[in-house]
């Protein structure tokens, strides 16, 4: 189970308290038996000053000659004892196996290549300049410290791991580089260059490749496969020309994750958003909701972000008490999202979803119930067939794979149990505003949706016929920076009948309810 969401790296922090305590505890142990030793050595040293003084007689004298063989058997046995007891193995334990508020196991090494992992994710999606993110800027902002060479090595260890050799090219390069000017070095030359041999080879530089193995061969002449190396690159490049300058790095990134959509996900994660059409710019972009007696007092807001296939924004329609309150209930219960694999039949985590959620039922707390009613406010659509209010928290790197929220034709026992039919439409409450990052996108829409707190965005999934809308496909894109909390109600077709009823006429705007009284000129 990775750190996925926010709440597993608050924690972190603690356990990082815990290992400082820890290393200090264990100083201060250490410095008591070093001091017991030093005693015994001072002892010692006293009374063979005194036997060197008296000379060779001193043992002559059957006391003294026992003196010396016990100080030589029973006492070095204390001093034994004492050098052998180092309680590191005690002090570790307390930290790796039983951390006093462990309410997050300690972090492992496959946690590490995780977070690093994550780091590459968002290094693409929001086109991230390996240098500028090993010297800790993010979008020409100082974010954080700079990276030593050994933390930016990590990185592209963890990219070679997955056989991912753009990354552990690039990586690899700007480690090298770090080490050249770094003082006191974080760590040595060779244990770099044979990654970066390896990943220019891998992009089709066998010379460079050749090159830089034989410099490892040189500086670390014991290097289990330096030479192996050479003679492997030496064979591959028989009876080419050697001659000449070396050819140029060019890094090119493949894909493999099967998502064909993935540039223009990326594109509009990143807010590179194709301009409106015109005849949208002419529509009503936003109204005041007042269609119900308390709603003429305290009308709703609504922004329409883009018509057929309508989304629209319903602003201020959950106070920050209330998302405080929903985080509460949420946090205690939040599990990252697992699929049955199909062949082992185990549950597995999704790496298309990584984030923690959880479900909250309304009966939970008057605030859930609160929300559910305001749901039936703003959408005029019958909660009673709703799926529970969903929570989810992104952390390092969270993000959603493009997806449909209604079951497809062929998903024919998605929702059978329930009875009450497909997903008709989907709510989705910001409860946060992330810093960077985390922009929900209808990847075939063009449409990009930045969270803004308090807001909910909601659009249906499904077209009048019942038949699911294909272009609703959506995704979430990965969070850069900050925190993203969201959640979300599934409405389904049951008990919509007279609320959204099939189509009247093309006009998009039936497609909502309410009068919509543009709130531009509203007071
Ligand atoms: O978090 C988001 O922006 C989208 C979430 C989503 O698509 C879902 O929960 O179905
Ligand atoms: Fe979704």
């Amino acid at each position: 189970d990775l750190f996925t969401a926010i709440a597993d790296m608050e924690h972190m922090l603690g356990a990082e308290k815990d290992v400082m305590g820890v290393i200090d505890q264990y100083i201060e142990a250490e410095r008591e038996r070093l001091n017991k030793l030093r005693n015994f050595a001072d002892e010692y040293s006293k009374r063979n000053a005194h036997a060197e003084e008296v000379g060779p007689e001193f043992v002559t004298n059957p006391i003294n000659a026992y003196l010396l063989i016990k100080r030589l058997t029973s006492e070095w046995k204390k001093v034994e004892d004492i050098m052998r007891n180092n309680a590191a193995e005690k002090y570790i334990k307390n930290i790796t196996q039983n951390r006093v508020n462990s309410q997050v196991r300690f972090p492992q090494e496959e946690d590490l290549s995780g977070a690093a992992t994550a780091l590459l994710r968002l290094q693409d999606t929001y086109k991230l300049d390996t240098h500028d993110l090993a010297h800790g800027v993010i979008d020409g902002e100082k974010v954080g410290k700079p990276l030593t060479a050994h933390d930016i090595f990590e990185v592209g260890r963890a990219a070679y791991n997955q056989r991912d050799y753009y990354h552990t090219l690039s990586w690899m390069q700007v480690a090298m580089n770090k080490l050249e000017n770094e003082e006191p070095k974080s760590m040595e030359e060779s244990e770099i260059l044979e990654y970066l041999a390896y990943s220019l080879y891998q992009q089709g530089n066998v010379r460079r490749a050749l090159n830089l193995t034989k410099r490892l061969a040189q500086i670390a002449p014991n290097h289990p496969r330096a030479k192996g190396n050479v003679k492997w690159y030496e064979d591959m490049l028989q009876g080419k020309d050697m001659e000449g300058e070396l050819p140029p790095i060019v890094n090119k990134r493949v894909e493999n994750d099967g998502i064909v959509e993935r540039d223009a996900y990326e594109a509009l994660c990143r807010g590179e958003i194709p301009p409106p059409e015109p005849e949208h710019a002419k529509k009503l972009r936003c109204y005041l909701k007042r269609d119900k007696p308390f709603l003429k007092l305290a009308p709703i807001k609504v922004e329409i972000l883009r018509f057929d296939p309508l989304a629209v924004l319903f602003k201020d329609v959950v106070s920050d008490e209330e998302i405080e309150v929903v985080k509460e209930l949420a946090t205690p219960k939040l599990k990252r999202a697992t699929v049955q694999n199909s062949k082992t039949g185990e549950l597995e985590h999704a790496t298309y979803r990584i984030s923690k959620s959880a479900w909250l039922k309304g009966e939970e707390h008057p605030v859930v119930a609160r929300i559910n009613r305001r749901i039936e406010d703003f959408t005029n659509l019958n909660q009673a067939t709703s799926e529970e209010l969903q929570i989810a928290n992104y952390g390092l790197g969270g993000h959603y794979d493009p997806h449909f929220d209604f079951a497809r034709k062929e998903e024919k026992n998605a929702f059978k149990s329930l009875n009450t039919g497909n997903r008709i439409a989907t709510v989705l409450f910001y409860m946060s505003q992330p810093e960077r990052g985390g922009a929900t996108v209808f990847n075939h829409l063009g449409t990009a949706v930045f969270p803004s707190k308090n807001d909910a965005l909601f659009w249906y999934n499904l077209r009048r016929n019942g038949d699911g809308d294909l272009r609703t496909r959506h995704a979430a894109c990965p969070v850069l920076m900050g925190v993203k909390w969201v959640s979300n109600k599934w409405i389904h077709e049951r008990g919509q009948e007279f609320t959204r009823p099939c189509g009247l006429d093309e006009n998009v705007q039936e497609n909502f309810v309410g009068d919509l009284s543009p709130y531009e000129n509203s007071p």
